[in-house]
């Protein structure tokens, strides 16, 4: 088959793909870019597959990066774009399960393509966009089935991330996995182990931003490869009654993704900063997801005060919001966001008052200063004192003098 105007992402890469082909080389889109365009789905990444060699690649293009070379990539500069193109190639050796011990670069695309994972990703499209299927893999795109290349088993030994991919794809596509396929999973789970936490947590997160969220979480439990995921093996209990409620819309974010998972799970605090230590997350996220938690557990206790819509802040506020109706109650993100937006201070920058107008009325620069700009922050967030100078400085005085006299 052909399809026929290909979406805008190709344009600049065809070009690359025709200088490639003029040569007497081989060249293709292929991996997600094309499942993607098949299935009508925004496409991000274009990947370029080609039989000629990592050398040959260089000498047709002006500018080029060896951005992986050994493994055959080569990025090319053309028309002020960035493109990877690697070298039709087999792997070997995969003694550790994560990644071959050797590569070969060859010209042919049937080799190539039989290392892939699943047949959905193992579909190549000409420039001119003729799909190329040697694996039935638009059989499978149309049935919504994700399908192991070839041996299931000797495609997970060869990189055990990918019994997350199967399941990851699974949830993200809503397709079904194919029961020799799946049953794989439930055998090699064990290698899992093997993994990175890096790499398991993309697809992690990828899985419970998908369409089918429930599900993958449900097959996670089912091969047990929950086992091999840290802290969440410990609560697989919780989770079967997780995947038995009804989730009321799909997760639109990372933050939401666990700050849901914590909810659900109980975690307070302590709980969501150990897991995702566990799971390597930054310290963003992980400030991100204990906040915006709080704030769902105080809206779903309808006790919400001031000072904690102020330290969630408006863009987690949404994400609180948005969790609470996942959870399966009435959205309150607009109403959230007036109440946000009405008040009297949006930062401590925003405060009439600085520690140094403090100093020169006469109270003394240390600790008790920042103590008493908290306090002052905290009362005019909750509106018990209004935001002028003035006022500021004589509750100030006041209450440095009492603290004195105390
Ligand atoms: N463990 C892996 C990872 C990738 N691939 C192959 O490399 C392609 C590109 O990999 P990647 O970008 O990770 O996946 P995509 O299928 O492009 O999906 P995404 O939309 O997540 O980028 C895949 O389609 C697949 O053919 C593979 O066989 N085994
Ligand atoms: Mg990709």
């Amino acid at each position: 088959m052909r399809i026929e105007n290909l979406p805008a992402a190709f344009v600049d890469a065809q070009r690359v793909l025709q200088v490639i082909e003029q040569h007497g080389y081989e060249a293709y889109f292929v991996g997600g870019s094309v499942r993607d365009t098949l299935l009508h789905l925004p496409i991000h990444d274009v990947d370029l597959a080609t039989s000629a060699y990592p050398a040959e690649v260089k000498q047709l293009f002006a500018c080029t990066i060896d951005t992986g070379i050994e493994h055959g990539t080569v990025t090319v500069r053309y028309h002020r774009h960035s493109f990877e193109i690697t070298t039709f190639r087999t792997e070997s050796g995969y003694q550790d399960y994560r990644r071959p011990d050797q590569v070969t670069f060859v010209r042919s695309l049937q080799a190539d393509l039989m290392r892939r994972d699943f047949t959905v990703n193992a579909l190549a499209m000409r420039e001119n966009g003729e799909v190329i299927d040697l694996f039935h893999g638009l059989s499978d795109l149309q049935a919504h089935i994700i399908r192991a290349v070839g041996d299931p088993d000797h495609r997970f030994r060869e990189d055990a991330l990918r019994m997350m991919r199967a399941v990851r794809f699974g949830s993200q596509l809503d397709f079904t996995i194919e029961p020799v396929t799946l049953a794989a999973i439930q055998t090699n789970r064990a290698l899992l182990a093997k993994i990175a936490i890096e790499r398991i947590h993309v697809e992690f997160v990828k899985m419970l931003l998908g369409l089918a969220p429930l599900r993958g979480l449900q097959q996670m439990l089912t091969t047990h490869l929950l086992d091999y995921l840290p802290v969440l093996n410990q609560f697989g209990k919780q989770l079967t009654e997780v995947v038995n409620r009804p989730l009321a819309q799909q997760l639109a974010n990372e933050t939401q993704v666990w700050s849901w998972l914590a909810v659900n799970l109980g975690w307070e605090a302590p709980q969501i900063q150990s897991a995702l230590h566990a799971w390597k997350s930054s310290k963003q996220l992980t400030l991100a997801v204990t906040k915006v938690t709080a704030a769902v557990h105080a809206l779903l206790e309808q006790h919400l005060t001031n000072w904690q819509l102020y330290q969630t802040g408006a863009v987690r506020l949404t994400d609180a919001a948005q969790v609470a109706v996942a959870l399966g109650h009435p959205d309150q993100t607009t109403a959230l966001q007036q109440r946000y937006q009405e008040l009297p201070i949006h930062s401590k920058h925003d405060l009439a008052i600085n520690g140094n107008q403090l100093i020169q009325s006469g109270i003394k620069p240390g600790p008790a200063l920042g103590h008493l700009l908290n306090s002052l922050e905290h009362q005019v967030v909750a509106g018990t004192i209004a935001n002028e100078t003035k006022q500021l400085l004589a509750a100030a005085n006041q209450q440095s003098e009492a603290k004195k006299a105390w």
